[in-house]
């Protein structure tokens, strides 16, 4: 069954509207909404924002609803200068630009027994970029960075450019890769520009949050049709 995971109500309710809800289960303070998309059951749910509360959503779907590949959609800031807000993006790889154990020698982002990236599905970004030819939408793809804090200072995105060579920035993707990665599930994941992640980030958040989570739930959408 595949499973559709959003960070944020915002995110989510553009995409349950083209859902057939069948059922609300309320568990680990989520709600899971069982529905059923061109005859095919799918659960959805929101997290809530933040690298633990992704994980726990994501761990669930996995581990209670039986989810044999996670979608995720939502917003973005930035990174490459010739991402303009509404553009859309999915992830070749994720990571967690705010874990570091660098004091032990070990490069920023990494865990022991882990991994500083996690790739994302190959055949899903395929059938992204197909779906996007199909429509004419420029889709592009790269390292999507994540960590516990909204970013809005042109320094700490810099960093986050140089040493994870990200596309763009956002707080939930790195802690579901590794979710997916841990539970050998296919991980694809799509983002909408909503800012810059530079000064000033949190107002263009506040004006596009809605439109650039609609971009995104938009073409999710048609990509569904082509599972
Ligand atoms: N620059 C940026 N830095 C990090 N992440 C992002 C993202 C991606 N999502 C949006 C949301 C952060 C917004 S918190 C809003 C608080 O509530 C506001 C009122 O509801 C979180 O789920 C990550 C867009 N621009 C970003």
């Amino acid at each position: 069954m595949t499973g559709i995971l959003c960070a944020m109500r915002e995110e989510l309710d553009p995409i349950l509207e083209y859902m057939n809800i069948k059922e609300k289960i309320k568990h680990a303070n989520n709600i899971f909404y069982i529905a059923e998309f061109e005859g095919e059951d799918i659960v959805l749910a929101y997290s809530k924002i933040g690298k633990v509360n992704a994980s726990i959503t994501a761990t669930i779907m996995i581990e209670k609803f039986g989810v044999d590949k996670l979608l995720f959609s939502g917003v973005a800031g930035g990174v490459d200068e010739d991402l303009k807000i509404g553009d859309l993006i999915i992830a070749t790889k994720t990571c967690q630009h705010d874990v570091d154990l660098t004091v032990f020698g070990y490069e920023p982002g990494y865990i022991p027994e882990s991994k500083v990236f996690f790739e994302c599905d190959e055949d899903l970004n395929n059938i992204a970029q197909n779906v996007a030819g199909k429509l004419g939408i420029k889709l592009k793809d790269g390292v999507i960075a994540s960590g516990d804090q909204f970013v809005h200072s042109k320094e700490r995105k810099e960093w986050i450019k140089k040493i994870f060579n990200a596309s763009a920035i956002e707080m939930e993707g790195g802690a579901v890769g590794c979710v997916c990665w841990n539970e050998g599930v296919p991980f694809f994941m799509l983002r909408a520009i909503s800012d810059t992640a530079e000064e000033g980030a949190g107002v263009d958040f506040d004006e596009f949050l809605e439109e650039s989570s609609k971009i995104s739930a938009k073409f999710l959408i048609e990509m569904l049709k082509e599972l």
